[in-house]
């Protein structure tokens, strides 16, 4: 397939979606404000304001989906082999919107923005969020834009999460959803290794219960806690075809000693060492927790019954690697849409790569999310 163009140079651009404190109300029924977003956009609107496809990011992500920022930067948007003219999510028809998350760290109010009412940063004073707060402020910011009605919103992991509330939440705006990788509300197994990975985070003494700006943070607790993820996004096969049992830099008289390392261990290390330098670790906290209370039951009723608030189209998608949200939950989600009357699919990305194959296959999925793309009106 021609993967098509990218979209060259863009801007990560801001805008206010609630101006005065406690304007927003949070689920949790606490009100917050303000909210400054960071968002970007590809494509262009058309006068209806239905063109629109909304990109939802993962953990780490960011509004930087596409593009390059500069002609310099040497890697491009996290998606960005998916979006621009002639590629998968079409520039030329649709109006691609990305915004970084409320509780993020890239631009959108999060722990470390300044506080008003105290002229410091939020730190552990940020209210709890969750992924359906995520999906208000998207819902606002798309209303400050002018649009009217959404044709897709697409997205990995807690990217998925955030796709299936659009779906539910504002079900008369959204034409189709492609949730992947994710579910519809967070196992045991994912809370599990969330709680470790913040238990790296708040026992490091250099965390200060979240009080630690401006100093360089929890570094190593938040280190470790990439590194603890780094191991559930990957599979079995990709460790092994990465790195098998090479060892890093031993030299004879370390074999049998404690300081021999292997290159998976470097590699950690290294993953690590990349999040801290761009990553907030209380951010961290808070959209892992977020991530935690993801259940679309909550409040709703029947957990199996809520999917009968959507009745456009669906594609699951699943990834044959993935333990860390394993296949059989975007069968499940496929299965209650289909259930519920709406028009589902299910896809198996067939892949290696674990977890992390929605940021690294993205021949096999232009193909499958083009296809699909030329179902919708
Ligand atoms: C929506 C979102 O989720 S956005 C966030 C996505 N981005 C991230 O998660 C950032 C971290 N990046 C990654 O984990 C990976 O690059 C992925 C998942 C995006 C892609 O995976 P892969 O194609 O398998 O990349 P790979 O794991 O080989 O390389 C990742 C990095 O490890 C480095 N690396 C590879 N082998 C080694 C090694 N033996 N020792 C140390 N570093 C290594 C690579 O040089 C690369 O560095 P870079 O990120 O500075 O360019
Ligand atoms: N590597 C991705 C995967 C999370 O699902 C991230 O850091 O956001």
């Amino acid at each position: 397939m021609d993967m098509g163009k990218g979209v060259g140079l863009v801007e990560t651009k801001y805008i206010t979606v609630a101006s005065h404190p406690h304007e927003l109300t949070l689920e949790s029924g606490q009100h917050f404000g303000p909210v400054e977003v960071a968002y970007e956009t590809y494509g262009e609107l058309n006068q209806r304001g239905d063109n629109c496809i909304i990109v939802p990011h993962a953990l780490t992500g960011e509004a930087h989906v596409a593009g390059r920022h500069t002609p310099e930067d040497r890697v491009a948007g996290w998606w960005d082999e998916l979006i621009g003219p002639g590629r998968a999510l079409d520039t030329n028809k649709y109006f691609v919107v990305a915004a970084n998350v409320i509780g993020g760290c890239c631009g959108t109010t999060g722990p470390k923005s300044t506080n008003p009412e105290t002229g410091k940063p939020y730190g552990a004073d940020f209210p709890l969020i969750t992924i359906r707060d995520m999906v208000q402020v998207q819902y606002l910011l798309l209303k400050n834009l002018g649009i009217r009605r959404i044709k897709a919103v697409i997205g990995g992991s807690m990217g998925g999460m955030q796709v299936l509330e659009w779906a539910l939440m504002y079900p008369e705006m959204v034409e189709a959803i492609v949730p992947i990788a994710a579910s519809g509300r967070l196992a045991a197994q994912c809370i599990a290794f969330n709680a470790v990975q913040r238990e790296a985070i708040t026992g490091d003494s250099d965390f200060k219960g979240g009080h630690y700006y401006p100093g360089p943070g929890p570094i190593r607790g938040m280190g470790l806690a990439r590194q603890i993820a780094t191991i559930t996004y990957k599979s079995d096969e990709s460790w092994a075809s990465k790195f098998g049992r090479t060892f890093s830099s031993i030299r004879p008289q370390d074999y049998y000693s404690l300081d021999n390392r292997f290159e998976v261990e470097h590699y950690l290390d290294y993953q690590g060492e990349k999040l801290v330098q761009r990553f907030d670790a209380n951010t961290y906290l808070y959209l892992t927790k977020a991530m935690d209370l993801h259940d679309l039951g909550r409040g709703r009723g029947e957990y199996r019954e809520v999917f009968s608030r959507f009745r456009g189209k669906v594609l699951s998608i699943g990834v044959s690697s993935d333990f860390l949200y394993p296949k059989y939950y975007q069968e499940e989600i496929h299965h209650f849409f289909k259930q519920a009357g709406a028009d589902s699919h299910y896809w198996e990305l067939i892949s290696p790569y674990g977890h992390d194959a929605f940021l690294i296959e993205f021949k096999k999925m232009s193909l499958k999310i083009a296809q699909f793309m030329q179902t919708l009106s």
